[in-house]
C-alpha cells in the first residue's frame, strides 16, 4: 500500500481562509480587530523563526499582532507584569508565550498568570480541566490541527484505536483527550513503555509526539493505519540541514493508509489553529458567535 499524504500546508491554508472571513466580519459589523501577543524570552534562533512566521501569518489574516521580545536574563516579576499588562489590555485578545523559557523562569507559574480566556496555546490549569471534562476550553494548536485532520480524513474516529506517543503537556496528554472526546479507545504511551512496537502495531491512528528523529519505523504501523508526526527535528545528513519528524516517513508510508509529512504536515496547522484559538477568543471576549468549525 502507498498512504495517501495529508497535506497539512494546503489545509491550512484552507483554516487561515476561514479565519480571515471571520475577522474581515468582526470589523466590518462589530468594529473589533482580534489582536494576538506573542512573548519570546531569549534567543533560541528556532523560536524566533517560529515567532515571526506567527506574526506574518497573524497580520495576513487580517488580526492585529503585538510582538514581545524580551532579553534571556529578564526577570520572573518583569514577564509577569508584562502577561498582566496584556492581560488588561482589551486590543489583546490571545496572549502566547513561546517555549520552552529560560531555565530561571517557572513556566507553570508563568503560563497560569495568563488570562484563561486569552490563553489560545490552551496551556492554563483552567483550560487544561475544562478540556478533560468535556467543557467548553482553549484547546491547544497542535493537538486541534492533528484532530481537524485526522477528522477530515475519517469522518468519525468513533470506536478507533488511538495510541499517542509522548506524554508532554503541550501535545501528548490534549491529544489523548482530544481522541477521547470523539470516542477513540486510547492509548498514552511513552518513555517507560513495553514492547512500543506492539503497541504502536495496534494502533488505527498513530500520533507521534516524542522528539526523536525517525524514531518510529514502517514495521511498527499497522496497515492502512493513519500516521501523524508531530516530530519536528533538524539533523544534519550528508552535509545538508534536514527537518524531519518522529516518524521514518519513507517505510511507514509503505504500509500506513495515510501520512503526515514533516515539513508541511502538523507544522502549519499548528500556526493556523493558533489564528483560529485568537479569533474563538476574541469572540468570546465580546460575546459573539463563534467561528463553526475552527474549534473542537
Ligand atoms: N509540529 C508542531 O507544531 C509541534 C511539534 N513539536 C515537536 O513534537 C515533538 C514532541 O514535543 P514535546 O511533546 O514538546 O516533547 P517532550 O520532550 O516534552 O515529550 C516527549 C515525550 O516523548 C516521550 N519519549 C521520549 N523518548 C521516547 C522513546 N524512546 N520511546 C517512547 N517515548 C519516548 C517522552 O516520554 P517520558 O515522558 O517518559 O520522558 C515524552 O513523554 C518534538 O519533536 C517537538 O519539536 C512540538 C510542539 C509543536
Ligand atoms: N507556547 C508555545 N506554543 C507553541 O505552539 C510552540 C511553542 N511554544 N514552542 C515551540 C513549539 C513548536 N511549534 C511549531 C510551530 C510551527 C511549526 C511549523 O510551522 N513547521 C513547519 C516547518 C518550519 C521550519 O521549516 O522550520 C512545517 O512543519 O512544515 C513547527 C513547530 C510550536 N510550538
Amino acid at each position: 500500500m502507498t498512504a495517501k499524504i495529508i497535506d497539512g500546508k494546503a489545509f491550512a491554508a484552507q483554516v487561515r481562509e476561514k479565519v480571515a472571513a471571520h475577522v474581515a466580519r468582526l470589523k466590518e459589523v462589530q468594529g473589533v480587530t482580534p489582536g494576538l501577543a506573542v512573548v519570546l524570552v531569549g534567543d533560541d534562533p528556532a523560536s524566533e523563526v517560529y515567532v515571526r512566521n506567527k506574526g506574518k501569518q497573524t497580520l495576513e489574516v487580517g488580526m492585529n499582532s503585538f510582538e514581545h521580545k524580551l532579553p534571556a536574563e529578564t526577570s520572573e516579576a518583569d514577564l509577569l507584569a508584562l502577561i498582566e499588562r496584556l492581560n488588561n489590555d482589551p486590543a489583546v485578545h490571545g496572549i502566547l508565550v513561546q517555549l520552552p523559557l529560560p531555565a530561571h523562569l517557572n513556566s507553570d507559574l508563568v503560563i497560569n498568570s495568563i488570562a484563561p480566556g486569552k490563553d489560545v496555546d490552551g496551556f492554563h490549569i483552567s483550560n487544561v480541566g475544562l478540556l478533560g471534562t468535556g467543557q467548553k476550553s482553549m484547546v491547544p494548536c497542535t493537538p486541534l490541527g492533528c484532530l481537524m485532520m485526522l477528522r477530515d480524513h475519517h469522518g468519525s474516529l468513533s470506536g478507533l484505536n488511538a495510541v499517542v506517543v509522548g506524554r508532554s503537556n503541550i501535545v501528548g496528554k490534549p491529544m489523548a483527550q482530544l481522541l477521547l472526546g470523539d470516542s477513540c479507545t486510547v492509548t498514552i504511551a511513552h518513555s517507560r513503555t513495553k514492547d512500543l512496537a506492539a503497541v504502536c502495531k495496534g494502533a488505527d491512528i498513530l500520533v507521534a509526539a516524542v522528539g526523536r528523529p525517525e524514531m518510529i519505523p514502517g514495521d511498527w504501523v499497522k496497515p492502512g493505519a493513519t500516521v501523524i508526526d508531530v516530530g519536528i527535528n533538524r539533523i544534519e545528513r550528508g552535509g545538508k540541514k534536514k527537518l524531519v519528524g518522529d516518524v521514518h516517513f519513507e517505510s511507514a508510508a509503505a504500509v500506513a493508509g495515510a501520512i503526515t509529512p514533516v515539513p508541511g504536515g502538523v507544522g502549519p496547522m499548528t500556526i493556523a489553529c493558533l489564528l483560529a484559538n485568537t479569533v474563538t477568543a476574541c469572540c468570546r471576549a465580546n460575546g459573539l458567535r463563534e467561528p463553526e468549525g475552527l474549534t473542537a
